[in-house]
């Protein structure tokens, strides 16, 4: 399948497509976070791979949605694009500005640019801090005097995110998971960002307040024309809001595209997986993939030879083990539609002919339930089959018995009225 790559890296392809300039992009960017052992000196014995060499841009006022299962890299790739963590290697452009090694000062302006929005709405607040607090003190930090006042700013701000103004002396405790969460997204607006990094900012909410947060999120995209990076674990949450789907593996990202074209035309295997866990309620069940995405992501530690998606892939063969896959325009792909695999999948979502199982012992404990289960339903058809002969038996018996019964108490019945015609006629002759 190599005639299918025809494109290189992702940047100049995106361009291609006539975004403009993209307000952030990251090339190359890895975080290995370092693993120290060894007695009586401690000395580095290897390394987590959290961030692998990722190549990612973010176009300005544009959603881009960040999935893949937990351990994937995700986050590590949110702190590192806000500067809350600093890269091991590659580069970081925001605004046309090398900021990978940027130092407080040059970071200063750019940081309040840039926000970012928690997972978990109870512990991203501080509990000793009122609501205004809370959301004023970015301003502070950063000198801003908005006209008005610090503090008509923050009661505009909790109008806009849907929160009563008159609750700015409220402490967190006193909201519930989607308030607060609505209070971290104030708390981000307060700065006037040009992009917002979520960290699956829905999450850890109940199913029927996720909605009204996503909604929220999107409307301030949508009016304020930020620019958001959307962390989530499924597809189902990005997308109705982001515009454009990275998927990230292991470390690297493995396939990009704009939001139509990645679910209507998904190439890499892992996505195609991804999406057939996403539920969907207006489509025939017939229609769906049926790939169960099982077992864990392998060790970021060590992780397998050349496509990282190999060892759980169905169409894995001898070259995925020892090449990687480069992140690549495939024939058959719209420009910006960007894959890492080297067998990828036609661009379609129709159903299989069979269902794919990606974990091998499950597929193999699968079978064992369903031997066991046939051998059972056997023996129950068999226990059934012999209770029936021997009820048949029994009924038949029983028959027989009664019929037997009946004759005989016929025939005695018969012979004794004989013998009482009998006898009487004997008497009644002798009376005669
Ligand atoms: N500070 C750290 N030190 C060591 N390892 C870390 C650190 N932070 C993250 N990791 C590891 O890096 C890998 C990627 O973590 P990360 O949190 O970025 O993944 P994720 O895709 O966001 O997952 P989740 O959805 O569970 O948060 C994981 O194996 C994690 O254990």
């Amino acid at each position: 399948m190599s005639e299918n790559v025809t494109l290189p890296k992702q940047g100049s392809s995106e361009k291609a497509d006539g975004r403009g300039e993209p307000l952030l992009t990251v090339e190359g960017l890895t975080k290995h976070f370092p693993i120290y052992g060894g007695f009586p000196f401690k000395r580095q014995v290897g390394a987590v791979k959290a961030v692998d060499g990722i190549d990612l841009s973010v176009y300005p006022g544009e959603s881009l949605g960040l999935v893949g299962e937990s351990g994937c890299g995700k986050s590590t790739t949110g702190r590192l694009i806000t500067k809350l963590m600093d890269a091991t290697s590659g580069k970081i452009t925001y605004a046309g500005q090398d900021i990978t090694k940027a130092g407080r000062r040059q970071l200063a302006p750019i940081r309040s640019e840039i926000q970012m929005i928690f997972q978990d709405p109870y512990s991203s607040l501080n509990p000793r801090q009122t609501v205004g607090t809370i959301i004023k003190s970015p301003m502070e930090v950063n000198g801003i005097n908005p006209p008005g006042g610090r503090e008509a700013k923050v009661r505009e701000l909790l109008e806009v995110v849907g929160l009563n103004p008159e609750h700015y002396n409220r402490f967190p405790h006193e909201f519930s998971g989607g308030q607060r969460q609505r209070i971290g997204v104030a708390r981000a607006l307060a700065l006037q960002p040009k992009l917002i990094v979520a960290d699956e900012p829905v999450s850890a909410l109940d199913v029927s307040i996720q909605a009204q947060v996503v909604n929220l999120l999107q409307k301030v995209q949508e009016e304020m024309g930020i620019a958001f990076v959307f962390i989530a674990h499924d597809l189902a949450v990005v997308r109705h809001f982001s515009q454009r789907v990275a998927v990230m593996y292991l470390g690297k990202v493995v396939e990009v595209a704009d939001r139509e074209s990645l679910y209507n035309r998904p190439r890499h295997p892992y996505t195609h997986a991804l999406l057939s866990a996403v539920p969907e309620v207006d489509v025939d069940a017939s229609d769906k993939e049926r790939i169960r995405l099982e077992g864990d992501v392998p060790s970021p530690i060590s992780p397998p030879s050349g496509c990282r998606f190999r060892t759980r892939c169905w169409k894995a063969q001898d070259k995925c083990a020892t090449e990687e896959p480069p992140l690549v325009q495939l024939a058959g792909s719209e420009p910006g539609h960007l894959t890492a695999c080297h067998f990828p999948e036609d661009p379609t979502t129709e159903a299989r002919e069979e269902a794919v199982v990606l974990d091998p012992a499950l597929a193999a404990l699968e079978e064992a339930l369903e031997e066991a289960a046939e051998e059972a339903s056997e023996d129950v058809a068999e226990e059934a089959s012999e209770d029936a002969a021997a009820d048949a038996a029994e009924e038949s018996a029983e028959e027989t018995t009664e019929d037997a019964a009946e004759e005989s108490a016929e025939e005695s019945t018969e012979a004794s009225a004989e013998d009482a015609v009998g006898e009487a006629s004997k008497g009644t002759s002798k009376d005669a």
